[in-house]
């Protein structure tokens, strides 16, 4: 996951290959409230792993549920068979709706005295509608802020207190979670019928539909009159079914649709959790990829899906049955024959964000023209020329962030800045890392930062690629690793040995792993970095064969969302093409002291004098040898840090980079 300020998405051209997607939010959460109220253990398979889910975790844990996290995405819940063993807790869900509203009914049936709380935004968005409809039946529960809003206190209720015999009435047009709440929350109580009705035209009706056919998992077979009346029978039992796969998350499959209907190239791409017979409601929006023209196949648990018409057809959309994924074609909409309008979609307003304001914001900064109405959003396609580079707000909402990372795809070649990538984690937390693995770009950003030793490059580097998301190549290690690998084969790091050196080099058993350098499985990062260590490199480096020989590894470093890499060579050979390339010095003097300061800390005692004398005998032998020595790139920026604390370097080289980018500061 991208923690980063920012990711900047360089331009796509390409899509192929196949991915593989996380489990459905809403399906995950029904599936645990259920599961922690029913009778036995439930063993839960292809869970998602997201913010949205844990909230719901720590909140069964904290109610005395047994969770068990066995492998991976499996999960073992040890239900409540409807009796709490803990009657009294405080909880915080975050912004996960699905938590919020099914918990809020559950615990007001269940008999306790609660706190429910969540982050600001869910502070704003509404469940007065829950609350009266579970006032109706008498349950108690108290606003803690703004009426009609989380957060909430419930009081404790005896069953016998309970009117159970009138129907109960809930909006429908605000949320259909309302009454996804009630339907599995009411089998708690459900010593007689109880029917539910349904006040006002019923919004996202699919999302009830997986409601009802998970309840039907779990033993409770609702019956239903329309869309209008439900009633769960007497005598309802939550019963576990014993193992239950949470279906791939249709929603998260509509980006990559989209992805494929939008790449001009590269061949089909495979969807792979989820296919068109899915229980969830935003499955459908193949159907409306495939009205723009998207060619979409489908089979058991898999999608596959290519471009089909170009430009895309405009579409004039009631969107009120897939909600979520809708805003993807939102997105779409920017590459068809005409103006697209996607209708009834006023819940986009009471979601993670306002949703029709915030992509109707953020398609205008793309350069399009954008008409929005109460329930309602026009896109007008962009042409080529009208396409402006644009640093794209998030809002702290996951879709925003996913959907706007499809617009990396444009006619103009242009990057695209997500802000506060870190958003996804709600229900995709490797979306990013995901897409990087089936896009194609023309080309992947890369820092090159050269430099003596000691100059402070490694830091340097680190702290950049931290700041952007990006990878980091440390190619001295790459020649300490040959250094010591042919030390331990009992050679000279001199040039009668070449060959041999040159053959360790091309297949050393190396690996990175957070932050270590393993040699064949031994950690070996401290055994390099000695003085000793430093100067067998700058041996090893200096033969020809040696340096072709690790060409080929240190390019495949460069990998999206992009590169920093230091070195003696990067901006010179490795990488000249790249956009920035820094040339790092400081006084020998400066550097001798980092040095030793910085070996001192580790232990290792050292005099200033030896270690000045040292690095520079190293710098000698590395400006001076005959294949690609030490020296600064013509178009390097160079950077004396000398006077500069790391932090001022970090922001200088930071800098530098935003002046490569098109975007501009608004
Ligand atoms: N601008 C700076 N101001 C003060 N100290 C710095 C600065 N930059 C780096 N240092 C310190 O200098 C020491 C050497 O830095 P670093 O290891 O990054 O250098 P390097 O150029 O990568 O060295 P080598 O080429 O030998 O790997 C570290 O202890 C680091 O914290
Ligand atoms: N791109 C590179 C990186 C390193 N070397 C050589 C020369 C250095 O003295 C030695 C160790 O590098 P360090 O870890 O100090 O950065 O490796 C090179 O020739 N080319």
């Amino acid at each position: 996951m991208f923690s980063t300020a920012f990711l900047d998405l360089p331009p796509f051209v390409a899509a192929a290959g196949t991915v593989r997607l996380p489990g459905s939010k809403s399906i995950s959460n029904r599936v645990l409230l259920l599961a922690a109220l029913a009778e036995g253990t439930t063993t839960v398979h292809d869970l998602l792993d997201s913010d949205d889910t844990r909230v719901m975790l720590d909140a069964l844990r904290a109610l005395g549920c047994g969770v068990e996290l066995t492998t991976g995405s499996t999960v073992r819940i040890h239900g409540l068979n409807g009796q709490l063993h803990t009657p009294q807790a405080t909880l915080f869900l975050g912004n996960a709706g699905t938590a919020m509203r099914p918990l809020t009914a559950a615990l007001s049936l269940l008999g306790g005295d609660f706190e429910l709380s969540g982050v600001p935004r869910m502070h704003e968005r509404p469940i007065g509608d829950l609350v009266d409809a579970l006032t109706q039946l008498g349950c108690q529960i108290d606003y803690l802020g703004n009426p009609g809003y989380p957060p909430l206190r419930i009081h404790p209720v005896a069953p016998a207190h309970l009117t159970l015999d009138a129907p109960i009435r809930v909006r429908g047009d605000v949320s259909s979670q309302f009454l996804t709440a009630l339907l599995l929350a009411l089998p708690l109580v459900a010593v007689r019928d109880i029917t539910i009705d349904v006040v006002g035209e019923l919004i996202s009706k699919p999302y009830i539909e997986i409601t009802l056919n998970l309840l039907a998992r779990f033993g409770i077979v609702v019956q239903r009159d329309g869309w209008q009346r439900f009633t769960i029978p007497a005598g309802s039992r939550y019963r576990s079914p014993g193992e239950i796969h949470v279906e791939a998350d249709a929603s998260s499959a509509s980006y990559f649709i989209a992805l494929g209907a939008l790449a001009a190239s590269g061949g089909a791409l495979r969807i792979e959790g989820v296919g068109a017979e899915s229980i969830q409601g935003d499955i459908r929006f193949i159907e409306a990829a495939r009205q723009m023209g998207a060619h979409v196949e489908s089979g058991p648990n898999w999608l596959q899906v290519a471009r089909g018409a170009w430009p895309l057809k405009a579409i004039d959309l009631d969107a009120n049955h897939i909600p979520d994924a809708a805003m993807t074609l939102a997105v779409m909409a920017l590459h068809a024959d005409g103006p697209s309008t996607l209708r009834n979609i006023a819940s986009w307003r009471v979601k993670e964000t306002d949703r029709i304001d915030a992509m109707a914001a953020e398609l205008r900064k793309l350069g399009a023209m954008v008409e929005d109405g109460p329930d309602f959003i026009r896109v007008h396609p962009l042409a080529a020329a009208d396409w402006r580079a644009a640093r794209i707000k998030t809002y702290d909402d996951h879709r925003v962030a996913m959907c706007f990372s499809l617009a990396a795809f444009n006619p103009a070649g242009l990057p695209v800045r997500i802000l506060d990538p870190h958003c996804v984690a709600k229900t995709f937390p490797d979306y990013f890392e995901t897409l990087f693995t089936v896009i194609d770009v023309p080309e992947v950003p890369v820092i090159c930062i050269d430099g003596p030793t000691a100059s402070g490059k490694g830091t340097l580097a680190v702290e950049v690629a931290h700041e952007l998301g990006y990878h980091y190549l440390d190619s001295g290690s790459l020649y300490r690793v040959t250094g010591l690998a042919t030390r331990r084969k009992g050679l000279e790091p001199e040039p009668a040995y070449e060959a041999e050196i040159a053959a360790l080099a091309e297949t050393l058993p190396l690996q990175f792993v957070k932050g270590k350098v393993l040699l064949d499985g031994e950690d070996v990062s401290d055994a390099i970095r000695t003085e000793a260590a430093g100067m067998d490199a700058s041996r090893v480096s200096a033969l020809p064969a040696v340096r072709a020989a690790l060409l080929a590894l240190q390019k495949r470093f460069r990998r999206l969302p992009g590169l920093v890499a230091d070195g003696r060579d990067m901006g010179t050979v490795i990488f000249p093409e790249a956009r920035l390339k820094v040339f790092l010095t400081a006084s020998a003097a400066q550097r001798a002291e980092r040095r030793h300061k910085q070996l001192i800390s580790k232990g290792i005692s050292t005099t200033l004098d030896s270690l000045r004398a040292d690095l520079e005998a190293r710098d000698a032998r590395d400006s001076s040898r005959s294949v690609a020595p030490l020296k600064p790139a013509q178009d390097a920026r160079r950077l004396d840090n000398s006077q500069l604390s790391i932090a001022q370097s970090v922001e200088q080289v930071l800098n530098w980079w935003q002046e490569t980018q098109p975007f501009k500061s608004s």
